[in-house]
């Protein structure tokens, strides 16, 4: 019989609702814990029975509880772009390594995806973990459902491409950081990290570097190939990383294109000293603690480590065993102890570089000196880009101008040209001249400073050779005179040979007549 009146109805409803409750606390109270079990395993087993879709849990939590899983993060930097859209209730947390917000799914929220025309959803829960008698920790979760006949597609391919763009927008979210690793006596007690780091926010880019535009395309186009090898790098067999060497003069752009290296592939720079490195095993420490999408960066290897002195006495050593023994052994010991690592070591660093760490890394050495490197630790396969960075060219000079100075012609380039092609002067001192010193500096003016500069150089140049010159004629001059007095040094000898002998004879001639 149907209840009359709807206020009758919902009395019903209520009554049945309290009934059902009674019920079920009746059989939670009472019933056996296996029969419950059984109960909740069958409702399952029906309830999969009849549900078409599937379900995969995503927890924020790892197996270690404390730790946040990392699917976890990559699911929910995927995922921001789409709550940002269509979620009612947004999470908004600044980035552990960001300055910027990122918006998340708070709980209970639901988005759709589509992929490959299958509709996917995402559902946010919370997950309550007794971590204590009174303490209760709460973690969220990302549930993604899906219809049942889309199994292998979603599995295989659509989570696939979850971890990858969500990676990669994780990637581009993250402040990028500069470590430098400090001497071991200066760390506090608490300090794990042998990396101490700040943010990165070198302004430096391939655009903005003044050098031959060919050979930048060239670097750029290398740096590139590099960071989209992957699947290159793991059908050919080789671990992913690469090595380049900068060198030149001072003040021609190594330091800069590291940084304009770092921005253009999105890296952490990892500046390593040596010199603070107490051995040989705290440098290896040092590697294993550096992350992937990173540039290893070693300034000055000529005079971080005693390459060259190291290498002589390998060649010389049983030569040089002798003057080893007579030092005293205080020099020897001391000697020891500020050779802190040594080029076995460094050695051993770059190839465990390729060996122990997985993952997209570069290293990159600079010098001002490269003949005073020792060829093992240069050669290709630990550094196989060498770099050359000279000094500022027509080429590099015209994108300096461009980049500082807005211009692409000018007059007075004819004039820089020409002396660009009699003097030497680096980037550096180019961009020092080519900046504005006050608010009424024009192109024209900066371009007069840099013209006075290089005919500065140039009359330098010319002064110094003309002293060179001077210098090699004196040095000729007095080997000559060494040489004219050796000579007769020599006659004179000779001739007192001679007379020397003449004498004897004499004196033996005599001796026969008497
Ligand atoms: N090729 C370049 N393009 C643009 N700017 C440059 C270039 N080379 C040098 N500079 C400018 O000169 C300054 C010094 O350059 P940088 O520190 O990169 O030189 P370096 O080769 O690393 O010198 P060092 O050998 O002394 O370490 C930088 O601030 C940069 O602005
Ligand atoms: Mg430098």
């Amino acid at each position: 019989m149907l209840p009359a009146t709807m206020a009758e109805m919902w009395a019903s409803v209520g009554s049945t609702i309290a009934s059902i409750m009674f019920v079920w606390t009746i059989v939670q109270r009472y019933c056996p814990y296996e029969l419950r079990r059984f109960f909740d395993k069958y409702t399952y087993i029906i309830n999969g029975y009849f549900n078409p879709y599937i379900h995969i849990s995503f927890p924020e939590a790892s197996e270690e509880w404390f730790k946040r899983s990392e699917a976890y993060t990559t699911v929910e930097a995927y995922l921001s772009a789409k709550a940002s859209k269509n979620a009612r209730r947004l999470k908004a947390v600044l980035g552990k390594d960001s300055s910027k917000l990122l918006l998340s799914m708070d709980v209970h929220q639901r988005v759709e995806d589509e992929f490959r025309g299958v509709k996917i959803w995402w559902a946010s829960n919370k997950i309550v973990k007794q971590a204590g008698p009174s303490f209760q920790q709460e973690k969220l979760s990302y549930m993604l459902t899906f219809h049942k006949k889309y199994r292998e597609q979603i599995t295989e391919s659509y989570l696939e491409h979850v971890m990858k763009e969500g990676k990669q927008i994780g990637v581009r979210n993250r402040q990028r950081k500069l470590y430098t690793n400090c001497p071991t006596e200066q760390w506090p007690i608490y300090k794990r990290s042998l990396w101490s780091s700040i943010v990165f926010e070198h302004p430096a880019s391939f655009e903005t570097m003044g050098m031959d535009p060919e050979k930048k395309q060239e670097i750029v186009e290398d740096l590139l190939t590099f960071s989209n090898g992957k699947n290159f790098y793991a059908k050919i067999g080789k671990p992913w990383k690469r090595g380049y060497l900068l060198y030149g003069p001072p003040g021609t752009g190594k330091s800069t294109m590291i940084a304009a290296m770092a921005n253009l592939l999105d890296y952490d720079v990892y500046d390593l000293e040596l010199t603070a490195a107490k051995d040989n095993t705290e440098l290896r420490k040092l590697l294993i603690e550096t992350t992937t999408k990173s540039i290893i960066v070693i300034e000055d290897i000529d005079c971080s480590l005693d390459l060259t002195g190291q290498r002589k006495k390998k060649t010389k050593k049983s030569s040089e065993d002798n003057d080893e023994n007579e030092r005293p052994k205080k020099d020897v010991e001391e000697e020891k102890k500020s050779n802190k690592v040594t080029l076995s070591g460094l050695l051993n660093f770059v190839d465990g570089l390729w060996s122990a760490c997985g993952g997209e890394r570069l290293i990159v050495f600079t010098t001002n000196y490269v003949e005073k490197l020792d060829p093992a630790l240069i050669r290709k396969g630990r550094m196989d880009k060498h770099i050359e960075l000279s000094y500022c060219s027509f080429e590099a000079f015209k994108a300096l101008a461009k980049n500082y100075l807005d211009l692409e012609k000018h007059p007075r380039f004819d004039t820089i040209q020409w002396l660009m092609e009699e003097t030497k002067i680096t980037p550096a001192d180019v961009a020092e001249n080519l900046m504005p010193k006050s608010s009424l500096d024009d192109a024209d003016k900066c371009l007069s400073n840099l013209i006075r500069a290089l005919e500065q150089a140039k009359e330098e140049a010319q002064k110094k050779k003309a002293e060179e010159a001077k210098l090699k004629e004196e040095e000729a001059a007095k080997k000559k005179d060494e040489e004219v007095k050796v000579k007769e040094e020599e006659v004179a000898k000779k001739k007192l040979d001679e007379d020397e002998v003449k004498v004897k004879e004499e004196e033996a001639a005599k001796k026969k007549d008497e």
